[in-house]
């Protein structure tokens, strides 16, 4: 089950991060970023309405693939999972939520910033981790710097990454996707753009791998 996260990063160059506060603007955006060819969306547990959000994504839209990001503890994994997450997306990773998302059993993205922290995930078993924060802790050389040291993991870095450097990313051979939240701006958001939103998506489609 764990493995299954390959599904996820195979499903196209970008996993959207998206924070909403509720069920309402979920399922649309959800179908926006899906129309737009980014099936795979991330929903941040930084809001109340985050878990509904979850749950209304998964029953509502069978063209995504919803998971949950920021997950810092068992419980949060617990209840993402409950809610119907396809996978969970952490910034780091402690030996306590290794230890609790194996018994959740579901696919895992962790989190690592440092060779060390690479190694540490290598070890337990991981070896698909999200590069956080991609821009701010090396960015597209740092990861070609673990390229050849560490040939068989594949990230998804996020964290700074935009329409700008997306590509950058993409073009190593270590990076399986990117994610990131500029497909899916919170003014667009507010203002319930979803066709706008789906336009960014398309192009995000578009980036190459
Ligand atoms: O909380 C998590 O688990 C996250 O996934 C954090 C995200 O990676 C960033 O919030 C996205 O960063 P930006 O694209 O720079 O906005």
């Amino acid at each position: 089950m764990l493995d299954k996260i390959d599904r996820v990063i195979a499903a196209a160059p970008v996993i959207p991060v998206v924070t909403v506060r509720g069920a309402e603007d979920a399922v649309p955006l959800a179908r926006a970023l899906a129309a737009g060819g980014l099936p795979a969306v991330e929903v941040t547990l930084r809001t109340p309405g985050a878990l509904a959000a979850l749950e209304a994504i998964a029953k509502n839209v069978p063209e995504a693939i919803a998971g949950a990001g920021t997950v810092l503890s068992t419980g949060q994994a617990k209840a993402a999972a409950d809610a119907g997450a396809a996978f969970l997306v952490s910034p780091g990773a402690t030996d306590d939520l290794i230890a609790g998302i194996r018994a959740v059993d579901i696919p895992w993205l962790p989190g690592a910033a440092t060779a060390s922290e690479v190694m540490r995930l290598r070890e337990a078993g991981f070896f698909r981790q999200k590069f956080f924060p991609a821009e701010q802790a090396g960015g597209a050389a740092m990861l070609k710097g673990w390229g050849a040291p560490l040939p068989d993991i594949v990230f998804c870095p996020t964290g700074g990454i935009t329409a700008a450097n997306a590509q950058d990313y993409l073009s190593l051979p270590n990076v399986g996707c990117v994610g990131g939240s500029w497909v899916a701006p919170a003014k667009l958001i507010a203002e319930k753009d979803w066709a706008a939103i789906e336009k960014l998506a398309k192009a995000a489609a578009a980036l190459r791998r």
